[in-house]
């Protein structure tokens, strides 16, 4: 055989799998012939009437000596009877496969009858079943995008399982790679016991007297869950046994997890069975986005969303953009290690918050929601938390992960942190080396990257750090971790940075001291339960809007309910300096921190020299700044922003190439980035550029849209949802013309 296009295919069985196969294979072209053979002549007849196969041939033996690949589509006891019966044909040149669900068995019999072709003989399976079966339920899309298991074993010849790759590519499938033994576990749990709990919950409620009754109420929740009790039962009772060992264990899991619940509800234990459901919700929402969303699973590997941005536009409107990011991830933290429970509102749901959110679940820590911002934690104190099932995946979230190491040095278990390919880049050793000092040990990879393998039991001791750059992530990492340690924790800051663990600890009843740029704590205390938390509106996020209107002549926006904490008014200093219209209306505390609705309006702009102390108070704004800048009239300077090159990507790098892109000679500094500003109606060229999956520098761009003389186009944008889930809509909606598309 030289191609697929060459060969004949046969089917050996033309039930659901076996036939929509063949009509895959059919309709699409892709071999030169496909036969089928199977016991039932019935089923031939059909599948030559409805064009299933192209042709039917009984005898096995004559199939099997006319085709080059033979697909063995029976049910799993049958296989091991069938590959017997192969294995006295010539099978030479021959690549065979199966679609069992379950592989032990035939591997097994395979290895000790098919001697020299065993090298050809690749295990399959496709996960796309349906409660239908037969060769009249077959249908030529089923593969569409599905997956299709192949379990290559070590006596297989690379060229075997690339055809078997090949073929099942060729129908549309998506075609992963397992071992055998690991396949039947995976199965035994994520297929054949959900099978099995349905035929038994059927069974055992149809056989209950007042069954009719039952049945005639049974609502969405009842056929959900039991629509697979319709499947083929051969097939069924056939897994069964074939995976009886797999599957027995599944079950003794499950039962378990059963008698939990079970006692849970027999004794209204109702924080249990909230953490249950919770989890359980969570995890059903997970797994939903990985399996119904192929885009969802693109977007987390190739970054496939692109943001087209026509250019113009007028800013206009109200608008309330998400809630604050830092403040979400601390309000978790914290509400986690209180004791009682913690009321969130305004919570942010982005990516970034939800990993943290989702990392204290696994920890054991019952957390409702988010739902509409809203989140309720139910605290286990600081010494509560739960070793996870396995290491905590953290996202691209580096709050997430340098808080946390502070806290997690201090366990009483070993976990481990991990995160995205950006947050793997990304610089730990600023947090692990004070932590060792402190008596934390943590390993890291070459040059103090991600995974950081924490171990725990350490008993942490208090020190004094001086910081050697401003990162409100480290200090906050060492109060968390001081939390923890015996005596007195305290941190210097060469430059003010946010505020909000120290304002977040003394609102949960943890004096926290500061005393000039010195912050303190004594460790050993508890945290007694905020009740509520609001977090306001991002001012980061704000920022891009702060921006918009700045340079969008006519603009005028309101933005409400922005947190105005002065550890992070950088941005709005800044822009001032520049000649922004900008005001504080309905200025008010909120849980802690101060809030206010900014009113600003279109003004023409001028370049300026960025003051240094106001870098940390907007670390995060530069990238829509550098836009700004290109807005106004003159040049602008920033200087003693190095830590921009450390962040979701190298912000200097990924500004500059982007706004060389589209025409405006920006200069990369080592620590900072030389603008060249004007006020001309259109500043930027159209073009293309990258955002290096950097949310900011994607959201940025957008921006610079209105003042752009033709459409921007910004790749790798899908990170956007990190910070700002709803960024497209919101900004549509007061003026943007921005739009997404993903491929
Ligand atoms: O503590 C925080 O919540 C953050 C601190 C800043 O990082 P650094 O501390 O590394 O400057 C900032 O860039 C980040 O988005 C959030
Ligand atoms: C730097 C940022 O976040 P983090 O460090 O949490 O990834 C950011 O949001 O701009």
């Amino acid at each position: 055989m030289k191609s697929l296009n060459d060969a004949r295919v046969l089917i050996v069985g033309l039930g659901l799998i076996g036939g929509s196969l063949a009509a895959a294979l059919v309709s699409r072209g892709v071999c030169r012939e496909v036969l089928a053979c199977d016991r039932d002549e019935q089923a031939l007849i059909i599948a030559k009437e409805r064009g299933i196969i192209d042709r039917a041939v009984p005898d096995l033996e004559q199939a099997v000596a006319e085709a080059d690949i033979v697909v063995l589509s029976v049910p799993v006891l049958a296989l091991s009877a069938l590959v017997e019966t192969l294995s006295a044909f010539d099978l030479a040149g021959k690549v065979i496969t199966d679609v069992g669900s379950s592989k032990c068995n035939v591997v097994a019999t395979a290895r000790n009858v098919l001697g020299e072709s065993l090298s050809a003989f690749v295990p399959g399976h496709p996960i796309a079943g349906s409660e239908k079966s037969g060769v009249t339920a077959s249908r030529a899309d089923l593969y569409e995008a599905h997956k299709v298991i192949v379990t290559p074993m070590p006596e297989n010849d690379p060229q075997s399982v690339a055809v078997v790759r090949r073929l099942w590519e060729s129908v549309g499938a998506l075609v992963l790679e397992m071992d055998v033994d690991h396949h039947d576990q995976v199965l035994a749990r994520t297929s054949h016991l959900p099978h099995l709990l349905a035929f038994s919950l059927v069974d055992t409620l149809a056989g209950d007297r007042d069954s009719q009754e039952i049945f005639r109420y049974a609502a969405g929740g009842f056929r959900d869950f039991t629509r697979i009790a319709a499947s083929d039962p051969t097939m069924w009772h056939d897994v069964f046994i074939a995976n009886r060992e797999a599957l027995l264990s599944a079950l003794d899991e499950f039962s378990l997890g059963l008698q939990e619940m079970y006692s849970a509800v027999e004794q209204g234990d109702s924080r249990k069975m909230t953490g249950i459901i919770t989890r359980a919700k969570a995890a059903r929402e997970h797994f939903t986005r990985m399996l119904e969303s192929q885009s969802y699973l693109k977007s987390m590997s190739s970054n496939t969303l692109t943001y087209t941005a026509g250019p113009g536009g007028v800013i206009k409107g109200t608008l309330r953009v998400p809630g604050d990011k830092s403040i979400s991830h601390r309000s978790i933290m914290l509400g986690a290690l209180a004791e009682g429970t913690t009321h969130v509102s305004g919570f942010l749901e982005g990516e970034d918050a939800l990993a943290t959110l989702q990392a204290f679940r696994d920890m054991g820590v019952v957390i409702e929601g988010p739902h509409e911002g809203r989140v309720t934690i139910y605290g286990v104190g600081l010494h509560g938390l739960q070793p996870p099932p396995g290491p905590l995946y953290l996202g691209n979230a580096g709050t997430a992960m340098r808080l946390m190491a502070g806290l997690m040095a201090a366990q009483n278990f070993d976990v481990t942190l991990t995160g995205d390919e950006s947050l793997s880049r990304r610089p730990m050793n600023r947090v692990v080396h004070p932590l060792a000092e402190m008596g934390a040990v943590i390993e890291t990879e070459e040059g103090g990257r991600p995974p950081l393998a924490i171990r725990g039991k350490q008993n942490l001791h208090g020190i004094h750090y001086d910081m050697p750059m401003a990162s409100a992530q480290v200090k906050s990492c060492l109060l968390l971790a001081g939390l923890y340690a015996e005596g007195e924790t305290s941190v210097t800051e060469p430059g003010v940075t946010r505020d909000h663990t120290e304002r977040m600890l003394n609102g949960l009843g943890y004096p926290v001291t500061v005393e000039g740029d010195r912050v303190s704590l004594q460790g050993g205390g508890k945290l007694t339960s905020a009740g509520q938390i609001d977090v306001p509106a991002d001012i980061s996020s704000a920022a891009f809007f702060l921006v918009a209107a700045s340079i969008s002549p006519g603009a005028d926006l309101l933005l409400t309910h922005v947190g105005i904490n002065p550890t992070r008014t950088g941005i709005l200093d800044i822009l001032k300096l520049m000649g922004a219209d900008i005001t504080l209306e309905n200025q008010r505390e909120v849980g802690g921190e101060p809030v206010a609705d900014i009113r600003v309006r279109y003004a023409p702009l001028k370049g300026i020299e960025i003051p240094e102390h106001l870098v940390p108070l907007a670390i995060d704004e530069f990238p829509v700044l550098f836009v700004a800048a290109a807005c106004a009239e003159g040049d602008t300077l920033l200087t003693g922003a190095e830590e921009l090159r450390v962040k979701e990507s190298d912000r200097i790098q990924s500004m500059a190439d982007g706004l060389n892109a589209l025409g405006v000679n920006a200069v990369a500094l080592p620590d900072g980035m030389r603008v060249p500003g004007s006020l001309a109606e259109t500043v930027f060229q159209g073009g293309t550029v990258h955002s290096h999956g950097d949310h900011r520098i994607a959201m940025a761009f957008a921006v610079a849209s209105l003042r752009a003389a033709a459409e921007i186009r910004i790749l790798d944008c899908a990170n956007v949802a990190t910070s700002f889930p709803n960024f497209v809509d919101l900004a549509h909606s007061v003026g943007l013309n921005v739009s997404e598309t993903e491929s």
